[in-house]
């Protein structure tokens, strides 16, 4: 006999919000919240909030149904047989089928929240609509403008920017993807020529999840727009500023967006940077407040980590990291249009012929890889060591830092249970740097440079623990002076506040203003310094030290990533990758090597269905060490 759902939420085994949810579904059934209709409402809710985007029954038959530790002493409900559950299920009123309107929905054996079977199938929808080739591109003026902005290489190698470019004019669904400085944004500024110069009038909008991320994009397109050979007013329709995601959408209104479905944007092409930052719903939201014949272009890196909420949704529409064959059709264009030499593209891959890796091949047609990065050359340490780590081998990477070979890359050994002493000596004296600045705007640029991210909030190695050795350590050094709010405290804002104007993930720094006092200042997206009184402040946290999911859309020229000593489930290839791919030019990690090599064989995996919706053949989430094919992006 188990033990109940209020006990297990007694004991922390299961959040509040899961067993109210259980309590809600059984009520509306009638039936007893500790039936098996209240214990699959509580997994489903209880794995949604550990970022799957349904539960398939099939993992859970005959298995426990939450985690529990074998000292705390409680019986975990077990799964009943896949047959007795799917017709248990079946005879509930509030589970329905497909595109019924119940808080549960049972597809084939996978079981959603209503909520996230409807994101799901909205967004599937809305790039399926997508996925034919436009209809009326004039090829002979696409093929001109490829050989102008691609120029041809001496060794006649494939140009992946170049087909990727072609791929993006050509649909009104694509994919851009690459690891860092692999030319994602060269490669869209690119593409937005060529369309402009396709179709004048086009109007388009760039757009990225955080305002971060959109002030890089937005520096990013301004750098490569001067670089670009086309015809100087064409070039000017390209936009000079990235919004968020948040402000394109309109800001909320009480809980919807002002753009959606019934008030859609008005565009005829959005490109989204950093997509694998966006979470299903958001992502929902997005493609329901676009018509349907607006393109949409998403840049991002496949490999790095998924969203913080539900969902891995640029994982799941590029195949979690499998290779891109094409099909026959877009071989032709690519090869008519001088996007790729004849024969050098892969079609049926290798390995695989392409119906064994996707349904219908509309989805990697869809999909343009970069592969070299011109970041990190073949010295760079930093470029080697993601390689490594993208290909499970932690040993590899380990192997790295004794080589010798490189100057950019160092491991420090973590003691057990506190942060190793130059850990805190390298924070203190790279913040130095933008505390002993006058001028805000070059303190906030110069506190840009360096940063710690960490994968935990808690412990001896989590944020909060660093940022106060870190402030401590300032401090005695007479850096910093006073309480909890000082001059030269940078915040991490953690909240939306569309009344202020800050966002979650905002980064700013307490600045005295003469004798005003502290103000918190902040760059925009539009590159513009601007400043609020600390008492207008939103809820935020210290920012010397950040997590690894929130670093996301952010790069730094040096970066200390502090990991756990312990073997956690957060310590997964993602997110080392993601940790280390943030730095530019120099890297320190801390860490245990034995969970470090761990932490780079397990991948994120989030079971959904949006993979297969997309054509992808089966389930794809097994991404294991075995399963992924090292890929290149790093080169
Ligand atoms: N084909 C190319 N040849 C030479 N240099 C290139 C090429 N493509 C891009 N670069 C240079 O490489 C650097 C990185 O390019 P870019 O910023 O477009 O990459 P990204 O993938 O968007 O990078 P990020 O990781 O910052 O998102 C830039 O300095 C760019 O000018």
């Amino acid at each position: 006999m188990s033990d109940s759902l209020s006990t297990l939420m007694q004991a922390g085994l299961l959040a509040p919000l899961s067993y109210f949810f259980a309590r809600f579904v059984a009520r509306g059934n009638a039936v007893p919240e500790d039936s098996l209709l209240g214990q699959s409402a509580a997994l489903v809710s209880m794995r949604n909030l550990s970022g799957d985007v349904c539960v398939d029954l099939r993992q859970f038959a005959g298995a426990p149904l939450f985690e529990s530790e074998d000292d705390q002493g409680i019986v975990v409900p077990q799964g009943p047989s896949l047959d007795d559950w799917m017709n248990g299920l079946r005879g509930a009123s509030w589970v329905g089928g497909p595109g019924e309107e119940t808080p549960l929905v049972l597809e084939g054996t996978r079981l959603f929240l209503g909520k996230y079977w409807s994101f799901e199938t909205q967004v599937a929808s809305a790039l399926i609509a997508r996925m034919a080739p436009v209809d009326g591109i004039d090829q002979a003026r696409l093929a001109e403008g490829l050989t102008r902005l691609f120029p041809a290489s001496a060794d006649r190698a494939v140009d992946w920017q170049k087909v990727a470019a072609a791929i993006a004019v050509s649909r009104r669904f694509a994919v851009i993807s690459g690891g860092p400085g692999t030319g994602k944004t060269t490669t869209v500024v690119k593409v937005l020529t060529l369309l402009l110069e396709q179709s004048p009038s086009m109007r388009i909008a760039l757009a990225a999840p955080t305002g971060k991320a959109a002030a890089r994009l937005t520096e990013a397109i301004a750098k490569e727009k001067v670089r670009v050979d086309a015809d100087p007013e064409l070039l000017s329709r390209v936009p000079t500023e990235a919004k968020t995601i948040h402000r394109l959408l309109g800001g909320v209104r009480g809980n919807r967006f002002r753009h959606n479905r019934d008030n859609p944007v008005l565009l005829d092409c959005l490109v989204v940077d950093e997509a694998s930052m966006i979470d299903l719903p958001l992502m929902a939201r997005l493609v329901a407040a676009l018509p349907d014949q607006t393109r949409l272009i998403l840049l991002g890196d496949r490999d790095q980590l998924a969203s913080v909420e539900a969902g891995n949704v640029l994982g799941d529409i590029t195949g979690h990291g499998r290779d891109i064959g094409y099909s026959l059709a877009q071989l032709q264009f690519l090869e008519s249009t001088g996007a790729a030499p004849a024969g050098a593209l892969p079609g049926e891959l290798p390995h695989a012929p392409l119906s064994s890796v996707v349904q219908d091949p509309s989805i990697t047609d869809a999909i343009g890889l970069l592969r070299v990065s011109f970041r990190f050359k073949s010295d760079s340490g930093i470029g080697a060591l993601a390689r490594a780590v993208n290909a499970g081998c932690g040993e590899d990477a380990l192997a790295l830092f004794e080589s010798g070979l490189f100057q950019d890359i160092a491991w420090l050994d973590a003691p057990q249970d506190q942060l190793n002493p130059q850990c805190v000596d390298w924070a203190a004296q790279e913040y130095t740097h933008y505390l002993e600045q006058s001028d805000v705007g070059v303190a906030l640029e110069r506190f840009e440079h360096y940063r710690v991210l960490a994968a935990h909030h808690r412990g001896p190695f989590g944020v909060d623990e660093i940022n106060r050795a870190i402030a401590e350590r300032l401090r005695s050094e007479k850096r910093i002076q006073g309480g909890e709010d000082y001059h030269g405290k940078p915040v991490m804002v953690t909240v939306n506040d569309y009344e202020v104007g800050l966002f979650n993930g905002d980064i700013g720094l307490l600045w005295r203003d003469g004798d005003d006092g502290l103000r918190a200042w902040f760059r925009g997206t539009d590159g513009q310094l601007r400043s609020v009184s600390a008492r207008q402040l939103p809820q935020h946290t210290c920012a010397f030290a950040l997590t690894v999911h929130k670093s996301q859309g952010s790069e730094f020229d040096e970066v200390l990533l502090v990991l756990p000593f312990d073997r956690s489930p957060l310590l997964t290839r993602e997110l080392v990758y993601t940790g280390i791919t943030r730095s530019r030019m120099k890297l320190a990690i801390q860490g245990h090597r034995g969970s470090f090599i761990e932490g780079c064989r397990h991948c994120v995996q989030r079971s959904s269905s949006l993979s297969e919706r997309l054509g992808w053949a089966d389930a794809v989430h097994a991404r294991g060490p075995l399963a992924h094919r090292p890929n290149n992006n790093l080169s």
